[in-house]
């Protein structure tokens, strides 16, 4: 079932235009305050824009000002942060509630809520009331819940948020098998949800959808400075080179990855911020062959940066090191060894593997 949303909302300063095939998982991401919940209560019929369209295969969820489908009537179901089960019913009831709602049968509801409880593992808690669940197994019943009333559209606003890391990783497993080929509007943080979940991402910011497309093109690629920081790379805009991109603060790097852009045009390089180094001081003495492994040909020695450190701040289990051009990632020992500080002056070292230039 295809999605088809055009749509605005002025009290929330939101206007979007987005689709999704029919059987792919779109994933929704942005900052806070972007937009993206809305858009989900827009589809879910909980919200009401302004003016707009939204078709679902060849109904139409809303066309307003004249028509706006209720959302008991729309075919969607949406899964929030919170597990949101009716606390009186048991899990098995909870489960079992969409399809009795929808006119089944209770044998046939009890069959349909047992396969969705086998396929989120939730079985083995099935008499139990939502008070006597964990976090995660909440949310597992909420997925069978919301999935045995065979929605035609599902919506999943940040449904991993709320979970431990092991837990939210077994549910991330139990949803990539429940996803396949189901119509799926996903709201996240986590560009990891978005790889392992989605087929395409739609990247919304200040209540417009600032990018969209196939999830590597957009994530590897990316055009707006959110999505480069939840890829984890730095983003800059300037002018191609014979070699790689010049920015207009007149920083010259080396690329091996250069898409078809004409020398001069207006580019976009995304660098990875593991791949560059930081040498203390603004004039930091040249690296030799000798200090390296391997040997260095010309072609892949590193570009010279001089830098300002602007920020240091631990991820994972390094230090992402800020500065006014670029940012390295590296371990905390060398942090530590070159006693950097904020404001201090640093050299960059930027191989050109770690530049990818493309047409902005
Ligand atoms: N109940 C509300 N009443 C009025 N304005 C709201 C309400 N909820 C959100 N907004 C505003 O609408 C805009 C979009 O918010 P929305 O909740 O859709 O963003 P979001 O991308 O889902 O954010 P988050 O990631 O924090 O959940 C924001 O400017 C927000 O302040």
């Amino acid at each position: 079932m295809s999605l088809r949303l055009a749509a605005s909302l002025a009290a929330r300063d939101v206007a979007v235009e987005l689709s999704v095939a029919d059987g792919e998982t779109l994933a929704l991401l942005g900052p806070n305050g972007a937009g993206k919940s809305t858009v989900l209560g827009m589809l879910a019929g909980l919200l009401r824009p302004d003016d707009g369209r939204a078709t679902l295969g060849d109904e139409t969820l809303f066309d307003l000002p004249r028509d706006w489908r209720p959302p008991h009537l729309r075919g969607v179901a949406l899964l929030a942060q919170d597990a949101l089960l009716f606390p009186h019913l048991s899990v098995r009831e909870n489960v079992a509630f969409g399809p009795r709602s929808a006119g089944a049968t209770r044998a046939e509801a009890a069959d349909r809520a047992d396969e969705w409880m086998r396929r989120t593992a939730t079985a083995e808690f099935a008499d139990r009331r939502p008070s006597e669940l964990s976090g995660g197994q909440a949310q597992r019943a909420a997925v069978a819940r919301a999935l045995a009333a065979e929605p035609r559209l599902l919506l999943l606003d940040e449904p991993l948020s709320a979970l431990d890391v092991g837990v939210a990783a077994e549910l991330r497993g139990t949803l990539a098998g429940v996803l396949a080929g189901r119509t799926t509007v996903l709201v996240t943080h986590d560009a990891l949800d978005a790889y392992l979940l989605a087929d395409r991402v739609a990247v919304m910011h200040a209540g417009r959808v600032v990018e969209q497309g196939p999830m590597r093109q957009v994530l590897e690629r990316p055009r707006h400075p959110f999505t480069a920081e939840l890829s984890g790379l730095t983003l800059l805009t300037g002018a191609r080179t014979a070699e790689g991109i010049e920015t207009g603060d007149g920083m010259r790097l080396r690329a091996t990855a250069v898409a078809a852009v004409p020398v001069g045009a207006p580019a976009l390089a995304a660098v990875r911020p593991s791949a560059v180094r930081v040498l203390a001081g603004a004039g930091s003495t040249r690296v030799t062959d000798a200090d390296r492994p391997e040997r260095v040909t010309d072609a892949d020695r590193p570009d010279r940066i001089p830098a300002i450190v602007t920020g240091l701040e631990p991820q994972a289990d390094l230090v992402r090191v800020r500065t006014d051009r670029l940012d390295a990632l590296v371990p905390p020992a060398d942090v530590a060894d070159l006693r950097l500080r904020i404001g201090d002056r640093v050299t960059l070292d930027v191989p050109p593997s770690a530049v990818t230039v493309y047409p902005a």
